[in-house]
């Protein structure tokens, strides 16, 4: 586990770190943080296996942060973003974005395209997901007959979110937000997937994160990452097993290799990467970055 602490940015208060992810909140003239916005800093740090591995990956943090952005552009005729502005501290240049402080909602939204993990764990306990039907006969990696909302709760640190019935999201936001959201997060993921399948990639599911600016319902967070969603290579795809990662399949496949020495089953956190598998995993986010927005990464 990385005992990194998080960079100091003058003229900026660090609010929070998540796992590869840190939030900070720019300071007012007075030297206040301000409350009407925030700095989202992208690491280049990487999780596998529920651990933040002790190597970065270099430039992880960039693409994503440049990925998400393409993708906000092109859900503005969907839902509203919190993007303010890409002018920030030179110490985290094109990873980091300014954001409208919002009033995040308690949900984490998660729409699905295929099924798999938690998803495909409640579909075979009874052919529901989230409370919704599916058809008989899905297997792993199957596609499903348009996206599912499947919410879960924002656990605390640590935990794994756990699925959310959509009774306790209109509980907790009232029936016409949670209704706004559910239909904007499988909205999302269908956009996403119109475009990425004609690329070579699959977004199996996505989380994304919804706040209020008044009555506005903004859309926040991260938008449609390998970090945020699951990644598929389209050519590779064959229900009936796990599906390969676009981005993740070379660190699991030497973590779990004897190369690594590692035992995923001892609960000590992973060796350090060796150099090519650090490489080839930094041009795989390249080439997703490259292959969705057709632009080259610099
Ligand atoms: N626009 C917003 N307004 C208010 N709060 C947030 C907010 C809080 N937390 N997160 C998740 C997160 C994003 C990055 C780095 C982290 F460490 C954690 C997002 C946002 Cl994006």
């Amino acid at each position: 586990m990385t005992s990194s602490q998080p960079l100091a940015l003058p003229g900026y208060a660090h609010v929070y770190s998540g796992k590869v992810r840190d939030l900070y909140a720019p300071l007012d003239d007075s030297g206040a943080p301000r409350a009407d916005q925030l700095l989202l800093v992208a690491s280049d740090r990487m999780s596998a296996y529920d651990f933040v591995l002790d190597t970065p990956i270099p430039d992880k943090g960039k693409v994503l942060t440049q990925l998400s952005l393409w993708w906000f552009e092109r859900l503005t005729d969907l839902v509203p973003n919190h993007v303010v502005s890409t002018d920030v501290p030179a110490a985290v240049e094109g990873r980091a974005v300014l954001v409208r402080r919002l009033e995040m909602l308690p949900v984490e939204c998660v729409a699905r395209a295929y099924l798999t993990g938690g998803g495909l764990v409640e579909y075979r306990a009874d052919g529901h997901v989230s409370g919704v039907a599916l058809p008989e006969g899905l297997l792993d990696g199957s596609r499903l007959p348009e996206p599912v909302f499947t919410p879960s709760t924002k656990a605390p640190v640590g935990e794994h979110d756990q699925p959310m019935p959509y009774a306790d999201v209109e509980a907790a936001v009232g029936a016409s937000l949670a209704d706004r959201v559910r239909g904007l997060t499988t909205a999302i993921l269908a956009r996403g997937n119109e475009i990425a399948a004609e690329r070579g990639i699959l977004i199996a599911d996505t989380k994304v994160e919804f706040g209020l600016d008044g009555d506005d319902v903004v859309l926040a967070d991260e938008v449609l990452t390998p970090d945020s969603s699951r990644f598929w290579p389209a050519d590779l795809w064959e229900p009936g097993h796990a599906q390969p990662s676009y981005d993740k399949q070379y660190v699991r496949d030497w973590l779990t290799s004897p190369a690594s020495g590692w035992d995923r089953s001892s609960g000590e956190a992973p060796p350090d990467l060796p150099a090519d598998v650090v490489e080839q995993t930094r041009a795989k986010y390249v080439e997703a970055y490259e292959r969705l927005t057709g632009r080259t990464f610099s």
